[in-house]
């Protein structure tokens, strides 16, 4: 392999993206912004050695995991690129590429035609064209067919842009690496850019990175239904954890709560991990008259082991009797508190079945339900 390095300028003080820390320290989906950054290009295997230029003072980078050799950078891109470079002086590469720590999507799809064009040209840089028509601050347009928006890493016979930055005055402060080598009057190429390669430069771009650097999320809904006879007893009556005023009660094993079964019931179809009688048999004992917030509470526990969040429940209970309105707000409550989800996202409805059915004779009720997850993908 042609012996090739990569110097990550991230010496920069970020002030157009404000915030407490220089946006390369920054936490983006879980890691500092630097740290996608170097991550990312050591996944590529197409670098021999990685230089990372950092400010003096920024006790943050001691942080960064990775064995990149650490340069003091200056106070300008150039001044911390002309760093960079000055390190690989000992022991100099054939080809270097500079890229902003900024930009975390550093890939092999960007690298590559970089790569191919050093054979026939002393420096390469991606470019994108731009889709949006082009006029100057007094209107007049401006024809963007000759114009490139350019991105980094921009790639370099080493020899040749490190004796370009040599010849520039000690305070000279350029574009970009490629401006200097155009100064130079080395032989240029345009490959292709990516939309992804965009530089973390304004505060809406942390969330823009976050979505894109997250692990994507899968979105499941489980259904649950259950039955339970209800017959006129001085036992208690509960729904949803909550205990009804009634001369009836649910007939079951456990404490026949019909509501809070079924959004079991759709929790485990959710995860896949069968259902409620699964979890707690009627033939054990040690379920009889047991409330049913157990059964829910540990199907939630067992979302979380694999993985999975509840997001949302939708039960609706089918019934003559009770009617559900009086209580809706206290199984809301109670539902909320069993699962951790925020009130707004327990839904309670009930329906008769117009004295049609087993429902409709107050021989039972009937509850079915919907659960949703998240899940990484
Ligand atoms: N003195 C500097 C200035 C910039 N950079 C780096 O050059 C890259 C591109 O620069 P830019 O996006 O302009 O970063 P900042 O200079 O940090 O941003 P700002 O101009 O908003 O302060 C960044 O990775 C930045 O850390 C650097 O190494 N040394
Ligand atoms: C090098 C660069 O990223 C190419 O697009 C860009 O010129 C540096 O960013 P800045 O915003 O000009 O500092």
């Amino acid at each position: 392999m042609t012996d090739r390095a990569l110097i990550l300028v991230a010496a920069g003080r970020g002030q157009r993206a404000g915030g407490e820390l220089p946006k390369q320290y920054r936490d983006i989906a879980g890691k500092p912004l630097l740290a996608w950054t170097m991550d990312n290009a050591s996944q590529t295997a197409l670098f021999d050695r990685i230089i990372l230029v950092v400010a003096a003072n920024d006790s943050w980078a001691a942080d960064l995991p990775g064995d990149a050799i650490r340069v003091t950078g200056g106070a300008t891109r150039t001044a911390s690129v002309r760093a960079g470079l000055d390190a690989l002086r000992e022991s100099p590469p054939a080809q270097v590429f500079i890229h902003d720590g900024a930009r975390p999507f550093i890939d092999r799809d960007l690298i590559q035609p970089l790569i191919d064009a050093l054979t026939t040209h002393d420096g390469a840089v991606p470019a994108l064209a731009i889709a949006d028509a082009l006029k100057s601050d007094d209107f007049t347009p401006v024809d963007r067919d000759r114009l490139r928006r350019v991105q980094t890493p921009q790639a370099f016979d080493y020899a040749k842009i490190k004796a370009a930055y040599d010849a520039l005055p000690a305070d000279a402060s350029a574009h970009d690496d490629i401006a200097v080598a155009r100064e130079a009057g080395l032989t240029l190429a345009f490959t292709p850019g990516s939309e992804r390669n965009f530089k973390v430069t304004w505060p809406d771009d942390f969330a823009k990175a976050d979505a894109m650097l997250s692990p994507r999320k899968l979105t499941i809904t489980g259904s649950g239904f259950d039955v339970h006879k209800l017959e006129k007893s001085e036992a208690p009556l509960w729904l949803c954890g909550v205990e009804i005023d009634s001369p009836y009660t649910l007939v079951g094993h456990s404490d026949a709560d019909v509501g809070l079964h079924a959004i079991t019931d759709a929790l485990l179809g959710a995860i896949a991990q069968g259902d409620i009688g699964d979890h707690f048999p009627p033939s054990d004992p040690q379920w009889k008259g047991a409330a049913s917030d157990r059964f829910l509470a540990h199907a939630v526990t067992l979302a979380r082991e694999h993985g999975a969040t509840l997001r949302h429940v939708d039960l609706t209970i089918i019934c003559e009797h009770p009617k559900i309105k009086p209580y809706r707000a206290a199984m809301r409550d109670r539902v909320a508190a069993i699962t951790g989800l925020p009130l707004g996202r327990v839904s309670i409805k009930a329906t008769t079945t117009e004295t049609l059915g087993f429902t409709g004779r107050r021989e039972g009720i009937a509850a079915q339900a919907l659960a949703t997850v998240e899940i990484k993908a």
